[in-house]
């Protein structure tokens, strides 16, 4: 079993990533697929007049302020035009593909945030009214329904609180949860950089291993929406996933390249 995150950054080789699952898939590879969708919602919510907004918290992770409407455009972009993307480039590769978001079935399940701590101009403040929260929980039992008979599952935020609510959640580390409750082999959190760079974005910089005893120490390294990968990666190990790789999606075959340790791995 492996889980497979494909990022939603800019330059990434979605017909690449379907391409290379379904062979994997067909050849008899148990595999989950969690997407992202950034870029692609930064250009819409522009459109539409609603533009992104970014919070930057104490410690130094960022995340998307999701007001109300800034989720109903996120539902929008991940769950219809990227996962349907997905799920259909899959189907053209024969693939039974099913696309899912984290609130079909409760998927992905945990507390919606109550207060929010961010930095502005220096300042610690809090905002309660964010549809954010972390996954928890997840539905294996679904997702092996799915799978032992035949279906991909295709699986994207937003996440369900436990009152019901749909909570815009971060995919690295929901793939992650996946990875430990499915059990998996490996995680492969795919992005539009080939992995972990000591110098970002000084591509010849990758690192090509970490040891899962020193992942914080590396954490030094990730800037911004990295360390949410790197986070993932820690916590999927720790939890028993066998290896994560941290790898390239814009590439062709980048799963099979991932599983060859192509990328930062971490084990
Ligand atoms: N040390 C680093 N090495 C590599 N990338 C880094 C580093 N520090 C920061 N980054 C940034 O991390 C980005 C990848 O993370 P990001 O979450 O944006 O991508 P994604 O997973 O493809 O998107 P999504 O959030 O839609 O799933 C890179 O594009 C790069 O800008």
């Amino acid at each position: 079993m492996i889980v497979v995150k494909v990022g939603g950054s800019e330059g990434i080789n979605y017909a690449a990533v379907a391409e290379d699952a379904a062979r994997l898939w067909k050849e008899g590879t148990r595999l989950v697929l969690v997407h992202g969708g950034s870029a692609e919602t930064n250009r819409i919510a522009e459109a539409l007049g609603h533009p992104p907004r970014f919070l930057e918290h104490p410690g130094g992770l960022t995340s998307r302020l999701t007001d109300r409407q800034t989720l109903e455009i996120f539902e929008m972009v991940y769950c219809g035009k990227v996962n349907k993307m997905l799920v259909e480039l899959l189907q053209q590769r024969g693939v039974n593909a099913v696309g899912l978001s984290g609130l079909d079935g409760r998927v992905l399940e945990g507390p919606r945030k109550k207060a929010v701590k961010y930095l502005e101009n220096g300042k610690l403040k809090v905002r309660r009214d964010t549809y954010t929260g972390t996954v928890e929980r997840v539905n294996t039992h679904l997702l092996t329904l799915l799978l032992d008979h035949g279906y991909l599952p295709v699986l994207t935020p937003p996440a369900i609180s436990y009152e019901g609510e749909a909570i815009n959640t971060d995919g690295d580390t929901a793939a992650a949860r996946v990875a430990v409750q499915l059990q998996a082999e490996a995680l492969l959190l795919l992005s539009n950089v080939p992995g972990l760079l000591r110098n970002y974005p000084d591509e010849s910089s990758l690192i090509p291993r970490i040891p899962a005893a020193e992942v914080a120490a590396y954490m030094t390294h990730a800037e911004g929406r990295m360390k949410k990968k790197v986070l993932g990666a820690a916590q999927a190990v720790q939890h028993g996933v066998g290896r994560v790789v941290l790898g390239d999606a814009r590439v062709e075959a980048p799963i099979t390249q991932a599983l060859a340790g192509r990328g930062t791995v971490i084990a």
